[in-house]
């Protein structure tokens, strides 16, 4: 649904100095999938969003949406190409002098439909993001939430193939992060909408993306599928952005207990998290094990599990433990 190849974008800051923000940027976003990219402050992650619609123009590359070549549009057809191209905003950007319903009727009256068609399109964006009793209420007598419920849904109203969110819910407190997070998740299942979004959040990473990539200095260093990605992470940054949200642990997590066996650390993903698959292994050796930390948690929909665990019994049954396990599509690894 979007491709991105070879984007590179140089700033001219100056007669004779420039800076490049963007270097070769290859992304491929499939349709109906929620991309992530994640990166410090300056990592060039607005540069990279901006560009899919052509807000900031690439210096060098191919942008393609829906099969189109941004590039090659003239002015009248990118215009046409960015009404299905919707896009919300870290300070909402709405339009302060009109209420919550001609915010949201505001493209609409762009494209030139008739009144009742705009009428009938307005209150059910107001309904998909619970705002009809506000309706008539101006954004300054709105929350930060329900601002960003009216960019959502003016984003939606021409019906966009993608939604590119900047930072969508930086400027929010963590229960409205999560409400809006829910929301775009169900749009994107509803509705089937492509999305792609920035941020310095790997909390947001791991609510709502299928995958991600990690960004810096201008390059993408990294990227993958959401759980891979968290489970694996390869580069330095990468590691200190999951260590801010995760529960992994590790062998000092146990403290003070002397452990006797081998101690291992087992990832659980999907429905695996709630099988008895460690006993049932375990069970077919004279082997016992003792359970030191255990989690359970989500990415997106899917549940991960890890737990650190005491196997004790011979170096042989130890071993086929720990190699029936990972036939069975665990990740083992020894502490
Ligand atoms: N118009 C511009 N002229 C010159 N340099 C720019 C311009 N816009 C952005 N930059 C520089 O490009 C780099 C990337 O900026 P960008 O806003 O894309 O990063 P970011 O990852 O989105 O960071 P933030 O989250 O702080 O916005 C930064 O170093 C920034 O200073």
């Amino acid at each position: 649904m979007i491709d991105l190849i070879d984007i590179e974008k140089v700033y001219q800051t100056g007669k004779k100095s420039s800076f490049i923000a963007l270097r070769g940027i290859n992304l491929k976003v499939d349709k109906g999938e929620i991309f992530g990219v994640i990166g410090r402050s300056g990592a060039g992650k607005s540069t990279l969003l901006r560009s899919v619609n052509l807000l900031e123009r690439p210096t060098g590359g191919t942008v393609i949406v829906g099969g189109d070549k941004l590039m090659a549009l003239g002015e009248k057809q990118l215009q046409e190409k960015r009404k299905r191209i919707g896009m919300i905003f870290q300070h909402f950007n709405l339009l302060t002098t009109v209420t919550v319903r001609d915010n949201i009727a505001f493209p609409l009256r762009i494209a030139k439909i008739s009144t009742n068609q705009m009428k009938a399109r307005v209150d059910e964006l107001l309904e998909l993001v619970g705002l009809t009793e506000y309706q008539h209420h101006y954004p300054k007598q709105l929350s930060g939430g329900q601002k960003q419920r009216v960019g959502i849904a003016r984003a939606l109203a021409n019906d966009p193939e993608v939604l590119l969110c900047d930072e969508a819910t930086s400027a929010l407190d963590p229960q409205t992060t999560e409400g809006i997070l829910t929301l775009l998740r169900e749009i994107n299942r509803k509705m089937g909408i492509t999305i792609l979004l920035i941020t310095h959040e790997m909390g947001v990473i791991r609510s709502v993306c299928d995958r991600v990539a990690v960004m810096d200095h201008g390059q993408i260093v990294e990227s993958g599928t959401v759980l891979d990605v968290f489970l694996h992470p390869k580069n330095k940054i990468t590691r200190e952005f999951v260590s801010e949200v995760s529960d992994t642990f590790g062998s000092e997590a146990v403290g003070a207990y002397q452990v006797k066996g081998q101690m291992v650390r087992i990832h659980f993903r999907g429905d695996q998290t709630y099988e008895p698959v460690l006993y049932e292994t375990v069970r077919r050796t004279n082997a016992t094990f003792a359970i030191l930390q255990g989690t359970v948690s989500k990415m997106k929909d899917v549940p991960y599990g890890q737990l650190i665990v005491e196997l004790r019994g011979s170096d042989a049954e130890v071993n086929r433990i720990v190699e029936e396990l990972g036939e069975q599509g665990l990740e083992v690894s020894r502490l």
